[in-house]
């Protein structure tokens, strides 16, 4: 089978929250304005959108439609790369949101491992990933590799093994583990088109001197101008300077306080998270972004 190559993805990947409204139904009207900001303000120039941040398992397929249907659209010609989540539970679910993703002109799939009833073997997970995959067998596809949410602790190596003879349409990984260990071996297995994009986001540098190729993180949403200071920096071959960066920004927060920051930070009208949940408070969010703002002026 002949390989489907796409563009290779580089540099940093903003993986999106969901606008919502007040009441909690999502908010399209937003997602404008939001490309812009990221264009303009945070120097981001792709998307990974309806993932974890996205709270993409929170939606029902068809929100999920509506909202990739905006991203393709409001990005087209102007961002580098939407990526699109399309992992879910059901086979046939993600069968649906992989063709529907195709249509619509995405430039990637990914897919994260079902995580209740769990693959007990690498195959297994490869043999639904490869089923999602021939549902749309002209997108780039990338795994999502998430363990700490999915519960799924199969080691990416083991998943990589063999899966471009399964998948001639493999791109390459998102690897949100902290075992860089297992992220070097996927960097030393993988041919040179595909693309290793790093998800802690608190550990980048370290998956930078792995080899990873880009990163996808909730954070690039508003610290990718900081976060690209310090990809340039390591480019460069300054590693005091990614350091000093890197390690000014080793906090964490859960997505209902990130979201509401993201709101704070942009003036994105991003409203609250679905349940279970639950919204930060205003002047909760309102004082992480405070000293958010104080720890980038000192940098
Ligand atoms: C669990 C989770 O949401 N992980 C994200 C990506 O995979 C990261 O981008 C984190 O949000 C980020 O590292 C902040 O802790
Ligand atoms: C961080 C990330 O990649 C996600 O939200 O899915």
């Amino acid at each position: 089978m002949t390989p489907v190559v796409g563009r290779k993805a580089t540099g940093l990947v903003a993986a999106t929250f969901t606008p919502l409204t007040p009441e909690g139904e999502i908010n399209l009207s937003e997602i404008r304005p939001y490309i812009d900001y990221l264009l303009e303000q945070q120097g981001v120039k792709s998307i990974f959108v309806n993932g974890t941040t996205g709270e993409g398992m929170s939606l029902t397929v068809e929100e999920r439609k509506l909202l990739a249907v905006e991203w393709c659209h409001q990005g087209k010609n102007k961002l580098e790369q939407v990526i699109v989540h399309v992992g879910c539970m059901s086979l046939k679910d993600s069968q649906e949101l992989a063709r529907h993703a195709a249509e619509i002109g995405a430039d990637g799939i990914s897919v994260i491992s079902p995580s209740f009833f769990k693959p007990a073997t690498a195959d297994a997970l490869r043999m639904f990933l490869q089923e999602v995959a021939a549902a749309a067998p002209a997108m780039p596809f990338y795994y999502y590799h998430i363990p700490a949410v999915t519960g799924v602790n199969l080691r990416s190596r083991d998943v990589l093994e063999g899966i471009a003879n399964q998948i001639p349409s493999f791109q390459g990984l998102k690897f949100s583990g902290s075992d860089l260990m297992d992220f070097g071996q996927c960097v030393s297995y993988s041919p040179s088109h595909w693309s290793l994009l790093y998800g802690i986001d608190e550990q980048l540098l370290g998956a930078l001197a792995m080899g990873a190729n880009g990163a996808v993180g909730s954070t690039y949403n508003y610290l990718g101008s900081s976060v690209n200071r310090l990809m340039s920096a390591f480019d460069k071959g300054d590693l005091p300077k990614a350091r000093t960066i890197q390690v000014h920004l080793l906090f964490r927060f859960d997505l209902s306080v990130n979201k509401q920051l993201m709101s704070a930070v942009s003036g994105l009208a991003l409203g609250p998270p679905r349940l279970p949940l639950l919204p930060c408070p205003h002047p909760k969010a309102l004082s992480i972004a405070q000293r958010l703002q104080q720890i980038l002026g000192d940098q």
